[in-house]
């Protein structure tokens, strides 16, 4: 029952686990969706007994749901390298969090943030700002500069790409255990039902 969360995406229908008989619908639409179905049929397999439709309906947009739902390993918090979004989750409830939001300030303006009071540093910025003197940070951005040591340091942006990017800078400026958020602002919108930039 681990991998059920894995059918939370839009455009899939998830029949209740207690059918006896339950049907699979799902658009096979665009290339490579083989793959994808033949990873969900053996999810689908492990739960449900499988009756797929000779005439699947064709729901636009589940194909790149599906796979978005499958780029990220949803049974899994964090590593040394990433946190994902389950473990994100859990650390905006705890709290124990110093994220750092390395998009442009206009897409911030436009989509939000992941928590109230981010630490905003476009990514152009995060090397220069990790080597400002303690006060200058905290006068610049209103908080304290993280610790070389910290272990809840989490780069965030749109999908991932400057947030890993604005760890590696924060790696070799000896931010050993800084991490990033890979599904970035596309997933936690899509997951949290809030706006989210289509590419
Ligand atoms: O935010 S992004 O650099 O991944 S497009």
């Amino acid at each position: 029952a681990s991998v059920a969360p894995q059918y939370n995406s839009p455009g899939c229908l998830r029949p209740p686990i207690t059918s006896g008989i339950t049907v699979y619908i799902c658009s096979f639409l665009g290339s490579g969706s083989n793959d994808l179905t033949q990873q969900h049929q053996w999810i689908h397999r492990s739960l449900y007994t499988q009756y797929p439709t000779e005439n699947p309906s064709l729901i636009p947009g589940s194909v790149a749901s599906i796979r978005r739902s499958l780029s990220t390993d949803s049974s899994q918090l964090e590593d040394a390298d990433n946190v994902y979004f389950d473990g994100l989750l859990k650390r905006v409830e705890s709290g124990d969090m110093q994220m750092i939001d390395v998009r442009d300030a206009s897409e911030i303006e436009e989509f939000g943030t992941i928590i109230k009071d981010i630490c905003h540093i476009p990514v152009l910025d995060v090397e220069a700002a990790l080597q400002l003197p303690d006060g200058e940070f905290r006068s610049k951005y209103g908080r304290g500069k993280p610790q070389k040591s910290d272990d809840n340091i989490v780069f965030t942006c749109k999908k991932g790409i400057r947030s890993l990017k604005a760890r590696d800078t924060a790696r070799s400026l000896g931010y050993s255990k800084a991490r990033h958020y890979p599904g970035g602002w596309m997933e936690w919108g899509r997951k949290n039902n809030l706006p989210y930039p289509k590419e």
